[in-house]
């Protein structure tokens, strides 16, 4: 596991990966239900991206996600939106390559952001099924946190993502969602 960041938000401590690489490429061991940080996933999703993509930010309040980076590099924005997380407002946003080595858990209540610096596929593990009409929970990429300094000043989003809200009016949905849940 190579540059790990200290992510200073709980749960999201990086995941060392196995890789196998050799002359004709890479054999990644990307998940083990046994790693520490690792939990049980039902489903598993892999997500290629051209350069200049963005995808995010976005919350989800009924499964938590292990990230992988099986191949290129990507820039990642997470925040804690869980006010009961000792680690409740604290976000961090760095550089992620494959050749890192390493996963990055991101639990329900994680606000997130992933911009494709390459072309790139993220495979991440979900504890829960997906069920879209709960995926609806995000905010405008540059508004997750002023404090973040972002590689690009734009990106390619879905239509989804283009008419996102901001950050406050996320996390007060957030909130009542969780509330009733
Ligand atoms: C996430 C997901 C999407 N889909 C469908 C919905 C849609 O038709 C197509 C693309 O979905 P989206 O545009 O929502 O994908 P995207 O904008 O990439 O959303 C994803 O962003 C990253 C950052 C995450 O955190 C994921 O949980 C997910 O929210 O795939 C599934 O069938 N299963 C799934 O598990």
């Amino acid at each position: 596991m190579k540059n790990p960041p200290t992510i200073p938000i709980q749960g999201c401590a990086p995941v060392a990966v196995k890789a196998n690489a050799d002359d004709r490429g890479c054999l990644f061991e990307i998940f083990r239900e046994e790693w520490a940080g690792a939990f049980k996933t039902v489903q598993w999703n892999a997500c290629s991206s051209r350069a200049g993509v963005m995808r995010g930010a976005h919350v989800h309040l009924d499964y938590d996600e292990f990230y992988t980076l099986p191949m290129g590099r990507v820039f990642i924005a997470l925040r804690d939106i869980r006010r009961a997380s000792p680690t409740f407002g604290n976000s961090i946003g760095f550089e992620w390559s494959a050749a890192d080595g390493f996963a990055i858990p991101v639990p329900a209540g994680i606000a997130h952001a992933v911009f494709f610096l390459d072309d790139s596929v993220l495979a991440f593990g979900l504890s829960g099924y997906w069920k879209a009409e709960l995926d609806v929970l995000g905010c405008r990429w540059n508004d997750l946190d002023p404090s973040l300094t972002w590689p690009a000043e734009s990106a390619r989003l879905s239509p989804r993502d283009t008419d996102s809200g901001s950050f406050a009016d996320m996390l007060a949905s957030y909130e009542t969602m969780s509330a009733i849940a």
